[in-house]
């Protein structure tokens, strides 16, 4: 069955600060990737943690049209803090990811989906090594492998390629792109680069200052006016000569 997420007037407090508000999305559905996109502190973190279950706050959240209580183990949520504490090695941190919140013996089947998703991050070679030798790009790439191997319904990844390589990133998120098309899960992803959002994502929603201002096609959020409004930069959007679309920034909005 293809997983979807909705979300109406969603909100997250903390204490008496209300950092967002109101966020209502249409059905986000399974094959798809969403990019949720805004401004440093605009509450997209804030968002995530929520969706999670990590905070109580007002409005409804529905997964596979269920309220989120009851679909709560679907959600799979990579934090944009991936550091360690821990003495555990890559291998046995992303088995023990596999079996989380289970009592039940390690089969066969978690061995060989722990091997594949190592594989297809291509982080084999790290396998025995210990979290905390690991350099920063290696941990998120960990954090990642932990999530994937959760056969997550919705996966709900913020920033994951923030500590990455050019070419890391690129592969990460073709991955994470083709994986939720394999398995028609609801991808929904925090990131900053937008010529990443632009090869991504098949939505984008935007939050500023705690509010969602739009949730729609990329080729319709992601215009000049979005990086005036939004970013205060002055750009263009122009396809290269093989016609993917790129974001060019000219300078500062009044400077350009
Ligand atoms: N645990 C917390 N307690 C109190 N306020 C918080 C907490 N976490 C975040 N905030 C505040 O909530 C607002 C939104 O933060 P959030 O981390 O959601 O933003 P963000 O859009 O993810 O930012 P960035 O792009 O910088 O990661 C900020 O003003 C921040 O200071």
């Amino acid at each position: 069955m293809v997983a979807t997420l909705q979300l109406n007037q969603v909100g997250v407090r903390y204490g008496k600060q209300e950092v967002l508000s109101g966020v209502t999305t249409p059905v986000l559905k399974g094959g798809e990737v969403t990019a949720v996109i805004g401004p440093n502190a605009a509450g997209k973190s804030s968002l995530f943690r929520r969706i999670a279950g990590l905070l109580d706050g007002p409005g409804d959240i529905r997964i596979d049209d269920a309220p989120l209580k009851a679909s709560a183990s679907s959600v799979c949520y990579m934090p944009q803090d991936t550091s360690v504490n821990t003495v555990l090695t890559v291998y046995e941190s992303v088995l023990l990811a596999r079996k989380q919140g289970t009592a039940r013996k390690v089969t066969d089947e978690d061995l060989e989906e722990v091997d594949r998703v190592l594989f297809r991050l291509q982080i084999e070679a790290i396998a025995f090594k210990g979290l905390s030798e690991l350099s920063g790009g290696q941990r998120q790439l960990v954090s990642l492998a932990q999530v994937l191997v959760r056969d997550p319904r919705i996966l709900l990844l913020d920033e994951p390629t923030s500590a990455l390589d050019l070419h890391r990133q690129v592969e990460v998120l073709a991955l994470i792109r083709s994986l939720a098309r394999e398995r028609e899960i609801c991808v929904v992803l925090a990131i900053h680069d937008l010529n990443q959002v632009l090869r991504v994502a098949d939505r984008v929603m935007v939050i500023d200052a705690g509010t969602m201002v739009s949730c729609g096609a990329v080729d319709t959020v992601i215009t000049p006016t979005l990086l005036q409004n939004i970013y205060k930069v002055e750009g263009r959007i122009e396809r290269c000569s093989r016609l993917c679309p790129h974001v060019i920034i000219d300078g500062p909005l009044g400077r350009a």
